[in-house]
């Protein structure tokens, strides 16, 4: 069936029903009521659910694809997982596309995938169940590539079988949502909501924008982007790293957008990088945009990251 699909589109259309089904594992933590929440550092948690959904991409994803490079967030917690899924699902939607020609060959020692199993721990842990995405990124070399972003709470407030998932295929396309026309009279952000500076306020006040949405999650901000709900995705801080942004900034590529740190340098997504995103995250819906972004925040924020 998948014999003569390229790798890149094997990967991806693995990766949906993966990312789903950590979404539900994400789902049955919190249905269980008991989240051990652990404390990494400052404003930085862990949950059950972070530890099982990474445990179970990682080792879907290795058994199927051995010479592929994983990095996942939660990688190092040394737990025993035991994974009852026979990982040869694929995404029949995603294995019909025509792949685009400087992608048909590339091979699994070319591919590094970044995995943030559960983005927006903050918000999981408060009970913001919509902040909360699954984030599978593909690089190809040093740049991102293809992403999936499994939303498990999309619509929970309406429906029982909430939840979407969205990919992109850089030279394809995005697929998943709806892609609504930004509004053209006002200016709307997005930032964080739970790991703001003096710095992340100062950027924010310079760009003067009508509307400021704070929401929890890298993938969600750039979910919002990518319905038309805000123009920007403005991040003047350290905190964020390659998982975070690998599968959001490869969607949103795909769909016409840009994201790259503030002062307008892409992060490489080689396996040998360092994984901090130093210097922060700009990132806008359609990429001609990005420029008068850029030039709108000043030069002293951009330093100071630096
Ligand atoms: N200071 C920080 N420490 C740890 N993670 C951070 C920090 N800042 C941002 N992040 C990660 O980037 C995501 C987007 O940031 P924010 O929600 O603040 O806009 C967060 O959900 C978190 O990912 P995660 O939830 O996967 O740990
Ligand atoms: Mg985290
Ligand atoms: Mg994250
Ligand atoms: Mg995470």
């Amino acid at each position: 069936m998948t014999q003569n699909v390229p790798l890149i589109l094997k990967l991806i259309s693995s990766c949906i029903p993966i990312a789903n089904r950590a979404g539900k594992i994400i789902q049955d933590v919190m249905k269980k009521g008991e989240l051990h929440i652990v404390e990494k550092g400052v404003q930085d948690f862990q949950t059950e659910a972070d530890r099982l959904a990474q445990q179970f991409i990682s080792i879907s994803l290795s058994r199927q694809f051995p010479c592929i490079t994983i990095i996942g967030e939660e990688d190092d917690n040394g737990e025993e997982f035991h994974v009852d899924f026979e990982t040869n699902e694929y995404d029949q939607s995603v294995l019909e596309k025509k792949c685009p020609d400087e992608l048909k060959d590339i091979v699994e020692n070319q591919i590094t995938v970044w995995v943030d199993p559960l983005d927006g721990t903050s918000e999981y842990t408060q009970g913001l169940l919509e902040h909360v995405t699954v984030l599978i990124g593909i690089a190809v070399n040093k740049k991102a590539v293809a992403g999936v972003i499994h939303q498990p709470y999309y619509g929970y407030k309406e429906r029982n079988d909430c939840g979407r998932t969205i990919w992109g295929l850089s030279g394809l396309g995005s697929f998943g949502y709806i892609p609504n026309d930004l509004p053209s009279d006002r200016c709307i952000l997005t930032t964080t909501r739970s790991h703001s500076t003096g710095l992340v306020q100062e950027a924010i006040d310079s760009i003067k924008a009508d509307e400021v949405i704070r929401v929890g999650g890298a993938g969600h901000k750039v979910l919002l982007l990518l319905e038309g709900i805000a123009h920007a995705y403005v991040f003047a801080s350290k905190g964020s790293k390659r998982w975070d942004t690998c599968a959001p900034e490869a969607v949103l590529q795909a769909a016409g957008g840009l994201l790259t740190d503030i002062s307008g340098n892409f992060y490489s997504y080689d396996k040998n990088t360092n994984y901090q995103n130093t210097n922060g995250v700009l990132a806008t819906a359609k990429k001609e945009d990005h420029c008068r972004y850029l030039n709108l925040l000043p030069d002293s924020i951009k330093q100071s990251l630096k």
